[in-house]
């Protein structure tokens, strides 16, 4: 365990699992100067990556990581695993390499954060939940959007207010692939776990999770999914996909709602450059529409990275002059940085508590929704065809 700072704070000890691109915006995030008031603090003390110390050297001084002499790099992500010195490990290879990647630091009793999707099917994140169970650590898919103020007050103000929510539409298109992206990017490599529902429809579906799974007993589950490749690459690599979830049950089965999911890495649009920039542009077509009985709600692009709620209450007291209903924008802020270091300060804050109080058992934050999104992509993509090499999907015996 860390030593507290002068100011009380917690200071937690991040190791990186790969230098890759979002390691490169989730580190210089987490590391962002914070408020005096603040209860925790991040500092990054070991980076692992197979591109040597030079890679290692060249990415701490461009990142200006501030304690770059005191970062222990390894170029054996297993070696780094098993010598230990951190409170976090965030791994952040593609997505194939999780199970094992996350298997092992859980094997040597390290909390994880992984990169979303945590694995590539439901079954083989089944086994790591109950493994860091066992292990008694703490576990976290990186799915960070949900640790958002926007989100939060999407869940726990606005939701409840709204009577049942009846459809949501989420979509997450990007254009990521152009035709001049080489087709050994992990966008377009499906050894690398390549796909628009796996990559983008995680976020979508995780919309959809929260709108039709906040607050009700009802049961979710894909009816309908349809698929289109990227055109002129060599392997199915799924790209404009719609998936339908249909809610039922509940009381007399009063909580039936529909969610309709789009992903695509090709529209709108052409791949230009700065994509992190592009992303920060706010669209006025909602990527995500919630509605409910009594208003609807919706969320402008970016959908990874809300800031605003557009809100339609629905009744007399709503409408103008003209009959239509007014809109009311709430804005949650992101408070400093692309936003992505508060799921950190979520997975800092249980470890800590942990390790001044004890536990017996370890956790997996965020489990349940994990589990019940990985669970829509295995639905999805058995009526869709969406398919990779077996050995990507397997739980390997010794694990
Ligand atoms: N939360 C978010 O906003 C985002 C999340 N992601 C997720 O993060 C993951 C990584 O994506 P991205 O950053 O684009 O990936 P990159 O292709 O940029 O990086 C992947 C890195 O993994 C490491 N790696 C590759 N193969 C191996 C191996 N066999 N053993 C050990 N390490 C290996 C390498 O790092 P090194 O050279 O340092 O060893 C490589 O650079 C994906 O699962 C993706 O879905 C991606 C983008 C955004
Ligand atoms: O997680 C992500 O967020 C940004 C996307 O464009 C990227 O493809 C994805 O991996």
């Amino acid at each position: 365990m860390a030593p507290d700072t002068d100011t009380g704070a917690f200071t937690c000890r991040w190791a990186a699992l790969s230098l890759s691109n979002i390691a490169s915006v989730f580190l210089p995030d987490i590391l962002l100067p914070r408020d005096e008031s603040d209860s925790m603090v991040h500092k990054l003390v070991a980076v692992s990556t197979t591109g040597g110390n030079e890679k290692a050297t060249g990415w701490l001084r461009e990142h200006k990581i501030e304690n770059a002499a005191d970062v222990k790099v390894y170029t054996s992500w297993e070696e780094m695993l098993e010598s230990g010195g951190y409170d976090v490990v965030y791994i952040s290879t593609p997505h194939p390499l999780h199970y094992e990647h996350v298997h092992k630091a859980l094997k040597h009793k390290r909390n994880v954060l992984v990169e979303k999707p945590a694995t590539m099917n439901r079954a083989q994140y089944e086994k790591l939940v109950s493994y860091a169970e066992e292990q008694n650590v703490v576990l976290m898919e990186a799915m960070w959007t949900r640790y958002l103020p926007a989100t939060k007050y999407l869940q726990e103000e606005l939701l409840p207010k709204m009577g049942p929510v009846r459809r949501v539409y989420a979509d997450f298109s990007f254009p990521i692939v152009s035709p001049e992206l080489a087709h050994s990017s992990r966008f377009l490599d499906k050894q690398a776990g390549a796909g628009a529902l796996l990559d983008q429809g995680v976020y979508a579906l995780t919309w959809a999770d929260i709108a039709l799974n906040s607050g009700t007993a009802a049961s979710t589950k894909v009816t309908y999914a349809n698929s289109m490749p990227v055109a002129e690459v060599k392997d199915d690599v799924d790209d404009i996909n719609t998936v339908i979830l249909s809610r039922t049950g509940g009381p007399s089965n009063k909580q039936e709602a529909v969610g309709i999911v789009t992903t695509s890495m090709t529209l709108p649009g052409s791949n230009k450059p700065a994509f992190y920039r592009r992303l920060q542009a706010n669209k006025p077509a909602p990527s995500v529409r919630i509605e409910a009985r009594d208003a609807q709600v919706s969320i402008p692009f970016p959908p990874i990275r809300p800031e605003e709620l557009h809100v339609q209450w629905y009744g007399r007291e709503f409408i103008d002059e003209e009959g239509m209903e007014k809109e009311e924008i709430i804005r949650k802020p992101i408070a400093r940085g692309w936003g992505i270091w508060y799921q950190a300060d979520v997975i800092a804050g249980r470890v800590h508590e942990r390790q001044k109080n004890g536990s017996s058992r370890g956790e997996v934050i965020g489990a349940e929704e994990s589990l019940r999104v990985l669970g829509y992509m295995d639905q999805a993509r058995e009526i869709g065809g969406i398919v990779y090499d077996q050995k990507l999907e397997e739980i390997p015996s010794s694990a």
